[in-house]
């Protein structure tokens, strides 16, 4: 090849024969690089542009359905799918504890830079979710961690109950009396964005009460999601495209409007005295106020720390945990005998729950709704893409094939929470019932093998309070409504690694004990 390379130039007369030299031995290093890179993986089996360039899989994530076509490439293939000249797809629950162990050493790879708003004089920094270095994970992320505990989020259950509050009163108003047909997908998600609000920096955005995407907060967040999703695939052309001076001052980037929202807030509570976060009963602040706290109480811990924090909290939380109480909604209303069985746990006299929103202590261990939401967490993870990590020195063997430093690998959520051996043929249906069959063992091998929330050192922080949020709102609804779904096929998914729905299409009416 490079012997041709000169030829042709030559021929051209386009070059002296030194510049033809240089030529040579470029493409020379270009064709052994490339080759290496081929050759390393030319094992692992794969569609063939895949092998050659990323640009392949961030094509295939452009097109909304990258969770169909890979579980398509892994059923085809098998558990190793090679996506990309150094990246390698995964698919046996069984290697889960091997690329995402408790103890560091298995980093988060490029892909992760993404994420990172491209801000005047360079990249914002780095929030939990994004921090690829291992040392500065650790310490922006131990300070903050026990407020995520279950039994420190429970005590924001007051937070909840208020938003509860005036969702229902605007859906009694909009809807109930009317009869209008609505969008139920809109109103979680807005449910959710002003539950993160209220227990970060106790504000509402204000969705619920105006029933819309207030200052199109919502579309530039899936707009930002748009761009990221491919570029996760391409950091190089990630860098070439969006994080550099001269790209930055062609075009606002969609990032920095979401990181524009937490550092107001930040701004906001510092320097206003009457912005003080109110506490709930059991004297639990705002996460704003505890962040600032901790700030104040370890100097050591860098300056942008609340901000980050802040950052985390509505990127990760809030669309994220829309999309689960969007999926267990869904499947409640498009399946009635489930509907109807949850019901009838909830409604059974020998329990009593709390009017009109029962509280978490009564329905964080019933038996029908933990499988509706176990169900739903597998059936449509939020993020949806392999989650990639470096294989670190000494190299891995996963699936019984050695892999090499610096391989990337990753392990997508869609595809795993679909193992046909351990979830049963029937894996791609809505079936809570699978959760209460067979043994204890049976139940922690597939609890094992769900992905939705992440594994090993890296996995969700916010989960207990995700759960907290969605087992509450699914039992409200269920005890205090009747839902007609009016246009089963209006509902429609689309993932660009975030993974969102629409066109929940119902009636309401209040139940006639509520
Ligand atoms: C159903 C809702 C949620 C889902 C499915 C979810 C999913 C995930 C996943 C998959 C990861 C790990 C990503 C990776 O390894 O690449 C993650 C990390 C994280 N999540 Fe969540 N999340 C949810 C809700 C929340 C909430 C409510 C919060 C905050 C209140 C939150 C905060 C975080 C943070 C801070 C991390 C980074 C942890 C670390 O890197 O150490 N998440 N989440």
């Amino acid at each position: 090849m490079a012997h041709l390379v000169q030829e042709i130039a030559l021929a051209a007369g386009t070059i002296s024969p030194a510049g033809g030299g240089i030529l040579v031995l470029l493409a020379t290093l270009c064709s052994w690089h490339l080759l290496r890179k081929f050759w390393k993986l030319r094992d692992i089996p794969g569609p063939f542009w895949a092998k050659l360039t990323d640009l392949y899989r961030a094509g295939i994530v452009k097109t909304g359905r990258s969770h169909e076509i890979f579980q398509a490439y892994h059923q085809k293939h098998g558990a190793l799918l090679r996506l990309g000249p150094n990246m390698v797809s995964v698919a046996d629950p069984a290697e889960i504890p091997v690329i995402y162990p408790m103890r560091p050493g298995f980093p988060k790879g490029e892909f992760y830079d993404a994420f990172i708003p491209y801000i005047k004089g360079g990249s914002a920094p780095p929030a939990i979710f994004t921090a690829r270095d291992e040392e500065l994970h650790k310490r922006i992320k131990s300070p903050v961690a026990p407020l995520y505990s279950l039994s420190n989020a429970v005590k924001s259950e007051p937070f909840i109950d208020e938003v509860l509050d005036v969702l229902f009163d605007q859906l009694d108003a909009r809807f109930e009396k009317s009869q209008a047909t609505f969008d139920l997908a809109d109103w979680l998600q807005f449910f959710a964005f002003d539950v993160m609000g209220t227990m970060t920096f106790s504000r509402r955005y204000g969705f619920l009460e105006t029933g819309r995407d207030v200052q199109g907060i919502l579309a530039t967040i899936w707009n930002f999601m748009l761009t990221v999703g491919p570029m996760t695939q391409v950091p190089w052309l990630d860098k070439l495209l969006h994080k550099n001076a001269v790209m930055a001052s062609f075009r606002k980037a969609s990032g920095n409007v979401i990181f524009q929202i937490a550092a107001d807030n930040v701004a906001r509570r510092k320097a206003e005295a009457n912005d003080a976060p109110r506490a709930t009963e059991g004297a639990k602040t705002d996460f704003l106020a505890e962040f600032l706290k901790i700030q104040a109480e370890n100097p050591s811990i860098p300056q942008w720390s609340p901000l980050v924090w802040t950052f985390s909290n509505v990127i990760a939380g809030s669309d994220s945990t829309a999309v689960v109480m969007r999926t267990t909604m869904y499947n409640l209303l498009a399946h009635p005998s489930s509907l109807a069985r949850l019901h009838r746990e909830l409604t059974d006299p020998a329990i009593t729950l709390s009017r009109p929103y029962p509280r978490w202590a009564e329905v964080a261990n019933l038996p029908y709704l933990d499988a509706c939401v176990n169900e739903a967490v597998r059936l449509h993870p939020p993020f949806c893409l392999p989650l990639e990590r470096v294989v670190p020195t000494g190299g891995v063997t996963i699936c019984g094939r050695f892999f090499e430093q610096g391989t990337v690998v990753g392990m997508n959520p869609y595809v795993v929470n679909r193992h046909r051996a351990t979830f049963g043929d029937d894996a791609d249906d809505w079936r809570p019932e699978r959760w209460l069959e067979g043994d204890e063992e049976r139940r922690r091998r597939m609890e094992a093998a769900i992905m939705t929330f992440g594994a090993g050192r890296r996995t969700c922080l916010g989960k207990h309070v995700a759960l907290l949020e969605i087992k509450k709102i699914v039992t409200a609804l269920v005890l205090n409504y009747e839902f007609k779904l009016v246009d089963p096929k209006a509902y429609v998914v689309e993932n660009s690694y975030f993974f969102r729905q629409r066109g929940i299409m119902v009636q309401i009416k209040r139940h006639e004990r509520s």
